[in-house]
């Protein structure tokens, strides 16, 4: 039977906007009453427009954000909305990665302290337990032992990006909130950050809800797509569905616009990488 990793039912979100000296404040909807699932070691990729509500969709799946309404499972259990958290054990299973880590790692902590962190502040590991997972996760990543006491300075945008991933997964999460995680990233880097994900959903059953705006990618990596439109789900299937028989006129809009996505062409960037 499969398992339902996320589950969001009817999610609305709204915020309060302008409201000056003398303006009138008024309500945005960003998220309309979107529902959607995401099987256990699954993609799900939401696509859409700058302002379409992805982000916001993001930040509420990790419940760095609450949503207006809405209901949302994780593994099954219902998230506590009203207290707008998650429970300690719930955090550890949901982690996100935004587009550019360099915002989120501390410029004077060294690598090897970055990864043992989420251990040292959850779990009662001792410091050479903490540092051989931190090490483990640091080669399991594509870096190498010697980065271990680098700083993030001297990393380039892929490597820091990968230092994101191996932190991510310190607790062996279930469930990764990708937010345009490769947008900022060299054409052949993105392909070298893209395969490393495929590969540790792969050995760790992962599951990946994944934002990009970019076609090509949500082809590459996504089992399910859901294209968002001003804060509407317009359309929500497979892939291949999705790409090659999209119903909505927005999607088709969408696809029209952007240059023809290719899976051939992205695999063969990736073949010619491995080459
Ligand atoms: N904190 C906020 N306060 C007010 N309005 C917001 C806030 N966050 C987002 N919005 C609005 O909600 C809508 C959806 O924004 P969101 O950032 O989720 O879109 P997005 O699709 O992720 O866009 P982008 O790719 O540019 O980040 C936009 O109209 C945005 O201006």
């Amino acid at each position: 039977m499969t398992e339902k990793v996320l589950e969001a039912r009817n999610i609305v979100r709204d915020y309060h906007v302008g409201g000056g000296i003398f303006g009138k404040s008024r309500n945005l909807r960003a998220v309309k009453g979107v529902s959607f699932s995401v099987e256990k070691g699954k993609t799900l990729a939401i696509v859409g427009e700058s302002g379409c509500g992805k982000s916001t969709l993001a930040r509420i799946i990790t419940l760095i954000d609450a949503p207006t309404e809405g209901e949302l499972f994780i593994e099954g259990k219902k998230v506590d909305i009203a207290r707008e958290r998650l429970t300690p054990e719930m955090r550890q299973k949901v982690q996100i990665i935004f587009q550019n880590p360099y915002g989120s790692l501390n410029p004077r902590q060294k690598i090897g302290d970055v990864l043992g962190e989420p251990l040292l502040i959850n779990t009662n590991k001792s410091a050479a337990e903490r540092r051989d997972l931190a090490m483990n996760m640091l080669l399991k990543v594509g870096l190498e032992a010697k980065h271990f006491n680098r700083y993030p300075h001297m990393f380039s945008g892929g490597q820091r990006q990968r230092i994101a991933i191996a932190r991510a997964l310190m607790l062996n999460p279930s469930l990764l909130v990708l937010d345009e995680p490769v947008s900022a990233l060299d054409l052949s880097v993105q392909a070298q950050v893209l395969n490393l994900l495929a590969d540790l959903q792969d050995e760790f059953k992962l599951t990946y809800v994944f934002i990009s705006h970019d076609l090509s990618v949500v082809k590459y990596i996504a089992d399910e797509v859901m294209v968002m439109y001003y804060g509407e789900a317009v359309e929500y299937g497979s892939r291949d569905a999705v790409f090659s028989n999209p119903q909505h006129d927005y999607t088709k809009t969408l696809f029209a616009a952007t240059p023809r996505a290719d899976v051939a062409s992205i695999k063969a960037r990736l073949a010619k990488k491995a080459a």
